[in-house]
């Protein structure tokens, strides 16, 4: 299979071979050398944010309606060739292609759409004082950085370009080293669209080329989708250059459900929240508190449903669970998994699987302090917890670090919204899990992040606010 570009980078609105060290992309079913990239070197990426600063102004200098016309250009392409980029997402991913032509482009897509479509309304406000008045213009903050993760890098690479174009920003975007090919597609979908050369760039490579990109003189924002390890480090080193940031990071959220839960719909949303994506979603719900009414049908049905998934090759439309996305990745979940039996919990169904495959695995009989419970493992492992009471179940559940994500399943709707209300989590879900429409902001609380993605809230976040005072009499000096 051959998945090879015209050249590794897009900068300045052309394809450009990097001259750093060799980054070889593996397809995740079969290790196969699917394509054969180089990194960019530290004189790539700054003149990369040269060529950016270069390009910003002029494409902020047209009417927003125009910006936005441009990415709607742009979303509509990617439908067009949603089956083609999707063959792709899987060939860089390891996802189902039955997930790929639903979730990732398609998301994409739609995040364009809204932000295409938001662009007449970016206006400022008029403020009067008396006589005099005032007025505000949300403006561009120049080029910003994006620097993408493994698990859904078309989406991400469209989450971040979209709020950052259409408010006049230009764009030099990273995708992880892992997955490097989605966001190539979308820089030639986007000049394709009628986006000027040089507004939205592509640089590959590892961290140290996040991190150069991160400390560029000419990069207002950095705009992270990683782990908490990384979102310190970046954080830190964007705060030295006082630039903006948006840090989209890790979870281990808590999913609640209560004894009057409808049981079916609480293990579909279980079996969503954990193993969808072989369960390499940054919100998922991998602590799963049971209440002790309903502890033992959920589990017994989740068994059930377990046994029927269809685990294999990706390309296969029928296949439900795919590989892990690197040997490293999996050698890392399972590491995990063995420490939580060598901690004393249960597994319930699934282990550690063989060569690129983990299945769905859940652990039974786990306690709050193992470090399956604690720590993100970021594959297809949920954790099942017994609770008694509400008071005692939103405790627990915030009694961790991160904060991005959170679920609860109750008939009760009162107490839904009191312990959603409780949850400390920049997203919760009542009677469902993981839905992350673009119309809603998405983002973390505690570790898990800073910033909104989504929504007019992102907007926020690509923008800054410029006051002009508008005197309309004389000036007096008293002396
Ligand atoms: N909150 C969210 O929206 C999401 C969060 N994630 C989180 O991402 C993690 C998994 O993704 P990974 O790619 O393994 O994360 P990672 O933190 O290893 O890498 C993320 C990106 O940061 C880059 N990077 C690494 N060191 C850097 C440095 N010093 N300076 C600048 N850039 C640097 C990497 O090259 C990569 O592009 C998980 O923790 C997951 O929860 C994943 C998807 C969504």
């Amino acid at each position: 299979m051959n998945a090879q570009p015209a050249a590794s980078l897009f900068v300045g609105g052309r394809f450009v071979e990097g001259e750093g060290a060799a980054l070889p992309v593996l397809y995740p079913y079969s290790g196969e050398e699917i394509a054969s990239l180089r990194e960019a070197s530290t004189d790539q990426v700054s003149a990369t944010c040269r060529i950016a600063v270069e390009a910003q102004p002029a494409w902020a200098a047209l009417a927003p309606v125009e910006r936005g016309r441009v990415l709607l250009r742009a979303a509509a392409i990617i439908r067009e060739r949603n089956a083609e980029l999707s063959r792709l997402e899987t060939l860089d991913t390891g996802k189902p292609i039955q997930e790929t032509l639903v979730a990732d482009w398609e998301s994409g897509a739609q995040a364009l759409e809204y932000f295409g479509g938001l662009a007449a309304t970016l206006t400022g406000q008029m403020i009067p004082l008396g006589q005099d008045w005032a007025y505000t213009r949300r403006e561009p903050l120049g080029v910003c950085a994006g620097i993408g993760a493994w698990n859904y890098p078309s989406q991400i690479a469209c989450w971040k370009a979209a709020p950052a174009l259409v408010m006049g920003n230009a764009m030099v975007f990273k995708p992880s080293e892992e997955t490097p090919l989605g966001a190539l597609k979308l820089a030639e979908i986007l000049l394709e669209a009628g986006l000027p050369a040089g507004v939205f760039n592509v640089v590959q490579g590892r961290g140290q080329v996040g991190a150069a990109l991160t400390t560029d003189p000419n990069i207002a924002k950095v705009s992270l989708t990683g782990s908490v390890p990384t979102g310190r480090r970046v954080y830190a080193a964007a705060a030295e250059g006082m630039r903006h940031v948006t840090m989209e990071l890790g979870g281990k959220s808590p999913l609640i459900v209560f004894d009057d839960a409808n049981l079916e719909h609480a293990v579909s949303a279980a079996v969503l929240a954990n193993f969808y994506s072989s369960g390499q979603i940054c919100s998922n719900g991998t602590r799963v508190f049971l209440q002790e009414g309903i502890r033992e049908p959920f589990l017994d049905r989740l068994a059930e449903r377990l046994r029927h998934v269809k685990i294999g090759d990706p390309l296969d439309p029928d296949t439900q669970h795919g590989p892990i996305v690197s040997a490293a990745q999996a050698g890392k979940i399972r590491a995990m998994i063995a420490d939580g039996q060598a901690a004393g919990a249960q597994i319930l169904c699934g282990g550690p699987g063989e060569g690129a495959f983990i299945p769905p695995t859940v652990f039974v009989d786990a306690t709050d302090d193992m470090t399956i419970t604690r720590d993100e493992i970021f594959g297809p492992v949920m954790t099942t917890l017994a609770f008694y009471d509400e008071e005692e179940v939103v405790r627990r559940a915030n009694a961790t670090g991160f904060g991005l994500a959170a679920g609860v399943f109750t008939q009760d709707l009162t107490r839904a919204h009191r312990v959603a209300a409780g949850l400390e989590a920049g997203t919760c879900w009542i009677n469902t899990y993981n839905l992350t429409p673009v119309e809603m902001p998405f983002g973390g609380v505690k570790m898990s992040g800073i910033g909104r993605e989504n929504s007019a809230a992102a907007i926020e976040h690509y923008s800054q606010v410029k006051s002009v005072y508008v005197g309309m009499g004389g000036v007096e000096a008293p002396y």
